[in-house]
């Protein structure tokens, strides 16, 4: 069976996140990692971080732990694609401009290659270094790079628009920014992002914790 399909998608969340808890472990010039100390780092159990693990097929050595090294490479090999990856970005705005000051040059395989935007001021302009197309070169331009996952920054009321325009140049998967629920069809992957949902699940665990430690006092 194939791996990269048989991988639960909780399981492949988890990867992405040990991934990047062990690239900050890299500079520290760290061999070796245990299962215990990646799931401190990413608050978890160490029983799942050695699940996760041997999803991968990758087993540490019982004395020393994971090597570095070998835990990224075949986390890799899972993740990414054997050659450079591009990713299209539509809606160069605030947002837009912040994911591609953030993202681009930062993951040698995975690069957003283009970007559209409806505003001809920001169309043939190369932000960042990415190239800004107008919407309606978008068959062309993601055909031309075989690109199948946008990042989506469009105002809430054209998102869906934008969405199934995408879907049908062949986008197969979609990280949505605008505060909206996108209906497309069941094969296409969406992952939304929102950053004042998270913010308001923080502050909710700030005034819990807070309750917690005042009934704590009390008792
Ligand atoms: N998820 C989050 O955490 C988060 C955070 C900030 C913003 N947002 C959302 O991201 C989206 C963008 O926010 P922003 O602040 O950058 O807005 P913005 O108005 O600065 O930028 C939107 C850009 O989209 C372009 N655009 C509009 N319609 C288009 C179309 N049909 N095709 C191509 N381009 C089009 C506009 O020209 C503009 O450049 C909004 O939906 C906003 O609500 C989400």
């Amino acid at each position: 069976m194939n791996k990269k399909i048989s991988i639960p998608e909780r399981t492949v969340t988890r990867l992405c996140l040990y991934r990047r808890i062990l690239l900050m472990l890299l500079p520290e010039g760290r061999d070796y990692v245990r299962s215990q100390e990646l799931a401190t780092l990413a608050r978890g159990s160490s029983a799942q971080v050695r699940r996760d693990i041997m999803s991968l097929g990758y087993a540490g050595l019982p004395s020393k732990g994971y090597r570095v090294h070998d835990l990224l490479a075949s986390i890799g090999e899972l993740l990414d694609a054997p050659e450079v990856e591009s990713v299209a970005l539509v809606g160069v705005g605030n947002l837009g401009h912040a994911l591609l000051s953030y993202l681009v040059g930062r993951r040698p395989n995975l690069t957003i290659r283009a970007a559209f935007d409806a505003n001809p001021a920001l169309q043939g302009l190369a932000i960042y270094g990415c190239p800004c197309y107008r919407p309606e070169d978008m068959e062309t331009v993601l055909a031309n790079y075989n690109i199948r996952t946008a990042i989506l920054a469009v105002p809430a009321g054209t998102a869906q628009t934008v969405a199934e325009r995408l879907v049908a140049c062949g986008i197969r998967s979609i990280l949505n920014f605008a505060p909206t629920r996108l209906n497309l069809p069941n094969d296409i992957y969406v992952e939304d992002m929102d950053i004042s949902a998270s913010l308001e699940r923080a502050a909710f665990y700030a005034r819990r914790t807070e309750d917690d430690s005042a009934a704590q006092a009390q008792s």
